[in-house]
């Protein structure tokens, strides 16, 4: 399933017209899917000034043309229709079909109007409306909420519901169900938009497939991610699955040096080496006898890396003066594939221009917080948008953690079906950067490792959820090696 905001549903849209159809044969293919859900027999289809009303008008032509009782309901003069609008409510004119002008001092009428019909069809804006409905649309939302006996279906979005966010603006339709066009909306992850939305179908318009040249999203889901987890092969030893290099911890922070060796060391990397402060590498013995240490010189060298097929720096580094060069020095002498994480992120933020010319994989696990100092964006900005153009401007794969983590190469993007509310505790990330960095020592390239980790972590911690409230971040290490079992398991392709 494809997932799209505001922007990229409109890059979308663009692409489809720069393939060779007319915004004209876009939407009527928009009201033939919608066609496919409206059931009744008498319909009040409200429409706004853009192409979501151009598509309530043909899908209105349809209707009729079936010999359905459908009533027009428009808001504007033709002067400030779009293109398609103004062309499918002549189509409607030159049908005679019933066309109703309404203005504020007529509006009460409408709802006299409404009442008597089954079904109410809100195309009144989609994903163009840039702030909450203004003038006149304000109490027509009021007018169509007001009615409770009749079936309310959005087109593509419930006027008034942001795209993006899933909020609503001040004024909003409350729909029973809502067909959304071409790709699910980022805003409906939202569980709460499901109040605005109802039941929401997505409904794919019969034409050729632009969804990844537009940049749309994909959902990964247990059917996509399952198979990617590799079978343990028959004959392999600790050298097969890789070698990693957690530059982690220091005194004040050694906690998230613990944890991320512990979750690379769970996920099966071969051998886990903690490169940290004699106090770091004391505690790491009791807590993961498995990892090894090695005490961390105060020049990184090149030679101190060679053995290693991964690096991770980060996880309670510190921002200490040392933590500065360490960051440094493993950006600019080491070649290996490498995952930034926590404070070493927090660092690079005032040095991305060592990001250019890494002719190596790099793996930034930010959460919003981080990203945000990474790369300063507004909280308005489309952030499907932003996370992709800065993974295509910096040549990383991001993993930008949050609900339904974002993973984007700015070729490939995704978000991730996996996790909950539960593992909100401290040290969480920590043991997300260290099951990356297991798969990336074990040979997983590294945007499949990133969507592979996040869904390793999200998946365990959904499996202890269904029975815990809290997921603690040292249990759900304990239910890594299960959660991937399980996942072999159920993959058709390992199992038959
Ligand atoms: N690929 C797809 O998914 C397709 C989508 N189509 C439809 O096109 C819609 C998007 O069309 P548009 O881009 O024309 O956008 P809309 O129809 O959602 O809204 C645009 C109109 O709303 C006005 N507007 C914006 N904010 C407002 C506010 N706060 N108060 C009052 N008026 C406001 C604008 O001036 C403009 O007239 C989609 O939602 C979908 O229904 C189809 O028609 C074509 C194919
Ligand atoms: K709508």
């Amino acid at each position: 399933m494809y997932i799209g905001s505001h922007t990229l549903m409109k890059r979308y849209d663009e692409c489809l017209l720069k393939h060779g159809y007319t915004i004209e044969q876009l939407v009527d293919k928009a009201s033939d899917c919608l066609l496919k859900h409206i059931h009744g027999e008498s319909f009040s289809i409200v429409c706004g000034p853009g192409n979501n009303g151009a598509d309530g008008l043909s899908l209105a032509i349809k209707l009729y043309q079936q010999k359905k009782n459908v009533q027009v309901f428009i808001f504007e003069n033709t002067n400030h229709l779009s293109k398609a609008n103004a062309y499918y409510l002549q189509k409607c004119y030159d049908l005679s079909l019933s066309v109703y002008l309404f203005q504020q001092d007529n509006l009460e009428e409408l709802v006299g109007y409404m009442t008597a019909c089954d079904t109410i069809v809100d195309a009144i804006f989609g994903f163009g409306l840039n702030s909450s409905p203004r003038g006149i649309y304000q109490s027509v939302i009021e007018s169509i909420n007001q009615l409770y006996d009749q079936e309310v279906i959005a087109v593509d979005i419930p006027t008034g519901l942001q795209c993006d966010s899933g909020k609503p603006y001040q004024s909003v339709i409350y729909a029973t169900s809502t067909i959304t066009l071409s790709a699910m909306k980022n805003g409906f992850l939202n569980p709460d938009s499901y109040f605005f939305t109802g039941k929401v179908i997505v409904e794919k318009l019969d034409v050729d497939d632009v969804s990844e040249e537009a940049g749309l999203y994909q959902m990964a889901d247990d059917k996509m991610m399952f198979p990617l987890l590799k079978e343990r092969i028959f004959d392999g030893y600790k050298g097969t699955y890789g070698h990693t290099c957690l530059i982690t911890g220091c005194i004040e922070y050694k906690g998230a040096a613990l944890l991320s060796a512990k979750g690379c060391v769970y996920s099966g990397s071969g051998i886990t080496t903690v490169m940290s402060d004699q106090e770091v590498i004391h505690a790491l013995t009791q807590f993961c006898p498995e990892a090894t240490a090695v005490l961390r010189p105060p020049i990184l060298q090149k030679e101190d890396f060679l053995r290693y097929d991964a690096i991770l720096i980060g996880c309670g580094l510190g921002q200490s003066l040392d933590s500065y060069r360490y960051v440094i020095d493993v950006l600019e002498k080491t070649k290996q594939p490498l995952v930034i994480d926590g404070d070493a992120l927090t660092i690079l933020s005032a040095h991305t221009d060592l990001l250019k010319h890494q002719n190596r994989d790099i793996i930034l696990t930010p959460h919003l917080g981080e990203f945000q100092r990474l790369c300063p964006f507004d909280s308005q900005d489309d952030m499907l948008l932003v996370a992709q153009d800065f993974a295509k401007e910096h040549h990383v794969v991001l993993v930008l953690k949050g609900p339904y983590t974002i993973v984007t190469n700015g070729q490939e993007s995704y978000r991730i079906r996996a996790g909950n509310k539960a593992m909100a505790t401290g040290g969480m990330g920590d043991v997300l950067a260290g099951i990356i960095t297991s798969l990336v020592g074990q040979g997983y390239p590294a945007l499949q490792a990133a969507m592979l980790g996040v869904f390793i972590h999200g998946y365990t911690g959904d499996l202890l959820a269904k029975e815990d409230y809290t997921v603690i971040p040292s249990k759900l290490i304990e239910f890594i090696p299960k959660a991937m079992n399980n996942m072999i398991k159920s993959n058709p392709e390992v199992t038959s």
